[in-house]
C-alpha cells in the first residue's frame, strides 16, 4: 500500500475509516494527513488517533499517495482548485465517497488521475459497514484493489458499474438511517406493550441483529424465514397484518428510490 493517505474532511465517515484503517494497520498513524476546516476536529482527531491534521487541505493533498474525498457534495467545488493545482504536478489515486457526485465531475477536477467512487455507511465506524466501489476510466486493477483493501477495513466490499452507485446510496448508505428508526420504533412498541425502555430496546437490536444473521447464514430467502415465524392464526400474522395495514413494503421501497432521487438531484 502507498505510504500516505490524504483524507479531505475528518467527520463522521472519515474518522471511520481513519479509526479502522489504523487499528487494522493499513495505514500506520503517522502516514495518514487529514485536511478539515474545524480546528477542533483537527484537534480531536490529532488527539485520539495520532494522525496529522491541517487545515490546508493543498498540503494534504501534495503529500498523499491516496487522496480521500469525505467532505459534503455540496461544498466539492471549493475543492476543486486544491485538486486540479495538484493533478497538474503528481498523480494520485482519488477515492470519493461523496453521494450523488458523478465520476465525471471528480475526473474533471484532477485530469490523468485515476479515480474510485465509493459508498460506504456509517455501520462502517464499527467495521461492519457495507460498501460499493465503480472505477473511474483511470483506475486500472491495482488501484481498484487499493480502493478494496481501505473500504474492507471497514467491512464488506462490492463492485458496481457506477450508473448503480446512487441506488446503492439509496439502499444501504442511506439504510442505517431506515434500520435506526425501525429499532427506534420497535423499542416503542415493547414499551407500548409495557416493556421497561432499556429490555424495549435491547430486545428490539438483538433481533434485528439475530435476523439478519439469520438471512445471511441459512442463505433462505426472508419469505421462506418470515413464514416459520408465523403460526396459523397466532401472534405474528397479526403484528404482519398490521404491518402491511401500515403500508410498510411500501414505505420501504419509496424510501430507497427517494434517497437514490436525491443523490442523482445532488450530482446536477
Ligand atoms: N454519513 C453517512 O452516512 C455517509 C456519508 N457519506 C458521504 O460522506 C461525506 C462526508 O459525510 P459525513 O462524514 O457524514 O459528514 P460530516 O459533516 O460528519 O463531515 C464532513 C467534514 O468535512 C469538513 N469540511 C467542511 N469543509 C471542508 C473543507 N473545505 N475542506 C475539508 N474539510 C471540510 C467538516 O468540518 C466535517 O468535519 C459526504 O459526502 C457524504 O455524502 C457516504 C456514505 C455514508
Ligand atoms: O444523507 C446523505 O446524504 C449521506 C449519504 C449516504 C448516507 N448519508
Amino acid at each position: 500500500m502507498p505510504t500516505q493517505l490524504g483524507v479531505l474532511g475528518g467527520g463522521v465517515m472519515g474518522e471511520a475509516l481513519i479509526s479502522r484503517l489504523i487499528s487494522l494497520k493499513i495505514f500506520a498513524a503517522e502516514a495518514i494527513a487529514v485536511g478539515d476546516p474545524s480546528a477542533s476536529r483537527r484537534q480531536f482527531l490529532v488527539d485520539t488517533y495520532g494522525v496529522q491534521a491541517t487545515g490546508d487541505n493543498r498540503a494534504v493533498i501534495a503529500n498523499a499517495a491516496v487522496v480521500m474525498a469525505a467532505i459534503k457534495p455540496q461544498i466539492f467545488s471549493k475543492l476543486v482548485p486544491d485538486l486540479q493545482a495538484a493533478a497538474s504536478q503528481q498523480t494520485s489515486l482519488l477515492l470519493s465517497i461523496m453521494a450523488g457526485t458523478p465520476l465525471v465531475t471528480l475526473e474533471a477536477a484532477v485530469p490523468g488521475w485515476p479515480v474510485v467512487r465509493a459508498m460506504p455507511n456509517t455501520p462502517a465506524t464499527v467495521g461492519a459497514g457495507m460498501t460499493a466501489i465503480a472505477p473511474g476510466q483511470h483506475a486500472t486493477a491495482d488501484h481498484l484493489a487499493q480502493a478494496r483493501t481501505i473500504f474492507a477495513a471497514v467491512g464488506d466490499v462490492v463492485e458496481v458499474p457506477e450508473n448503480l452507485i446512487n441506488a446503492v446510496t439509496g439502499l444501504s448508505g442511506s439504510g442505517p438511517g431506515y434500520v435506526a428508526i425501525m429499532i427506534e420504533a420497535l423499542a416503542d412498541g415493547g414499551v407500548a406493550a409495557g416493556l421497561p425502555r432499556a429490555i424495549a430496546l435491547q430486545l428490539a437490536i438483538q433481533t434485528v441483529r439475530g435476523t439478519a444473521t439469520l438471512v445471511q447464514d441459512t442463505d433462505l430467502h426472508p419469505a421462506i424465514l418470515k413464514d416459520r415465524v408465523t403460526s396459523p392464526g397466532g401472534t405474528t400474522i397479526a403484528g404482519i397484518a398490521a404491518l402491511e395495514a401500515g403500508g410498510i413494503r411500501t414505505a420501504l421501497i419509496r424510501a430507497v428510490k427517494a434517497a437514490c432521487d436525491r443523490a442523482d438531484e445532488l450530482g446536477t
